[in-house]
């Protein structure tokens, strides 16, 4: 089994039909499952008592089964269901369950497994479900979601209804998108998965795990292990700090092409002027254009002229602002990577003709459309690539600095120079990114982001 498939819910449907068709029944399904979570609320209960919440569906059937097994192991479990199992097998699941289930009652165990509802809640969480969920969010017990948090959409990541902090969620069978997406993915604790046998080895969306990053070749010299160009325009800042980000990422050779002084770059930092001069050095295996760019006339010109030199790219910041269709004509669009925040992947979203609204859906269309690889940032990166969609585990919320982002351009070119993957530069960009971050502590400046990365690479090594 993979276990870092990402699903729809319309996949997950069809996972599970699949493993029905193979002579797996739902009941099976239900009791891998809800055996699965069990032995993880036994784990954090230790021996503590437990309320079940149940639902109305399958999640609510999990339920029964989760207390079934704690009141098998002599745990005081009591269930609290506000309506009886609508669905069949979680009829059955509540008929095999013989402790105590209750209409209503107050929340006043220390530990609580809410199994309202999974990837099944199909509209707002009201009423007696709403209340539940109000006073689970009130009350300071140990609480645990089951597949997802009840007010959760599964697909968006949305919130329908009162909203706990949980301290850990299970999967059940494979990740969800919510599960990865804001701002449901801030609520949820822990993540763990757990397994039901399901056959997931064709699914396209999957969660990234830490990259392996090499040491360079022993026969390697500067020009080999990447030379990147880092091109700037009108602000020094944003580039110098890409610069220096990239000069850390692993490239062997760092160029800041910039008509400015830069008094404060580093002695080891080379600078140019001649933009066309650089891009024709044969040895050029990457190009980062964006962060301090501009938006005029000149800095239309640099983005086609970076554009037309064929090589692997980063865009990012103000070359994003400026990127129409009729640039990549002729362009390797393979090659081209676009590393745009909220705002960013609206405005391209706008001038690619892409009307969907959420993050996931317009990353997913822009890269179906244009055939370049999307990083679309923020507290849930995701990445939109020939292969599917990738997910990353939550970076530290102390990233939502500002010049955070140029860093992260300038680490993503880094690795684009060492290897011109465009969809593992990004991969990897992210998860040295979040590591940087951790190993800065809190409130770092980018520029202390920056130096952080020569730890973080280490830790992938
Ligand atoms: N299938 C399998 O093989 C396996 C599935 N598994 C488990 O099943 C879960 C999915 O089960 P599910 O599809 O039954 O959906 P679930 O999330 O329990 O809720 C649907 C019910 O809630 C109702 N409802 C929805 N929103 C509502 C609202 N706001 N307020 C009130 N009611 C609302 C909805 O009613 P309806 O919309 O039909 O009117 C329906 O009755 C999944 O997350 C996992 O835990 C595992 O056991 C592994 C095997
Ligand atoms: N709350 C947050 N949690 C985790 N990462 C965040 C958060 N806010 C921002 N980031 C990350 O910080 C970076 C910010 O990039 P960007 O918005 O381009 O900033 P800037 O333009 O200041 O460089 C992105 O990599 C984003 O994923
Ligand atoms: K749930």
């Amino acid at each position: 089994m993979n276990s870092t498939a990402v699903l729809s819910v319309e996949a997950m449907r069809a996972a599970e039909q699949a493993a029905m068709n193979a002579g797996i029944s739902e009941w099976e399904l239900m009791q891998r499952a809800g055996q699965g979570a069990a032995r993880w609320v036994m784990r954090m209960a230790a021996g503590r008592p437990v309320t079940v919440l149940c639902g109305p569906g399958n999640n609510g059937g999990d339920g029964y089964v989760i207390a079934g097994c704690l009141h098998a192991k002599g745990y005081k479990v009591r269930v609290i269901a506000p309506v009886e199992p609508k669905s069949e097998t979680a009829r059955k699941a509540r008929a095999a369950f013989d402790g105590e289930v209750m209409g209503r009652a107050a929340l006043t165990d220390p530990v609580v497994v809410d199994c309202l509802f999974g990837y099944g809640l199909s509209r707002n969480a009201k009423g007696e479900f709403a209340n539940l969920l109000e006073e689970l969010a009130a009350s300071d017990c140990y609480k645990i979601a089951i597949d997802v948090p009840s007010s959760v959409e599964s697909d968006s990541g949305s919130v329908l209804g009162p909203l706990p902090r949980y301290n850990l969620t299970l999967a059940l069978g494979a990740w969800k998108q919510a599960h990865f997406l804001m701002p449901a993915m801030a609520s949820m604790g822990a993540l763990r998965c757990v397994p039901i046998g399901l056959a997931l080895n064709d699914a396209s969306d999957q969660s990234t795990t830490a990259p392996r990053l090499t040491a360079p070749a022993a026969d390697s010299h500067k020009y080999r292990r990447g030379l990147l160009a880092v091109v700037a325009g009108s602000m020094p800042g944003a580039p110098l700090l890409s610069a220096e980000a990239a000069m850390h990422a692993g490239a062997g050779y760092v160029k800041l092409v910039s008509d400015h002084s830069h008094p404060d770059a580093p002695a080891d930092l080379v600078i140019e002027q001649d933009l066309d001069a650089v891009l024709e050095d044969e040895r050029i295996s990457a190009v980062l254009t964006g962060p301090g760019l501009g938006r005029d006339d000149e800095a239309r010109k640099r983005l086609s002229r970076v554009l037309g030199s064929g090589r692997p790219c980063v865009l990012d910041a103000d070359a994003l602002h400026l990127l129409r269709p009729d640039m990549l004509k002729g362009a390797d669009v393979t090659k081209l990577c676009l590393t745009p925040h909220e705002g960013e992947l609206a405005t391209l979203c706008e001038s690619f003709g892409v009307t969907l609204q959420s993050k996931l859906d317009r990353a997913r269309r822009l890269h179906d459309v244009t055939g370049m690889t999307v990083l679309a940032k923020g507290p849930d990166t995701v990445l939109a690539d020939r292969e599917g969609m990738r997910f990353f585990p939550r970076g530290s919320s102390w990233l939502s600095v500002a010049g955070s982002g140029d860093v992260l351009a300038g680490i993503v070119a880094s690795r684009l120079a060492v290897h011109s993957d465009t969809m593992r530069a990004c991969e990897e960009a992210v998860w040295l990114h979040h590591e940087a971050a951790r190993r800065a502590a809190p409130a770092f400046s980018a520029s202390d982001l920056a130096c952080a990365l020569i730890p973080a690479m280490a830790s992938f090594l």
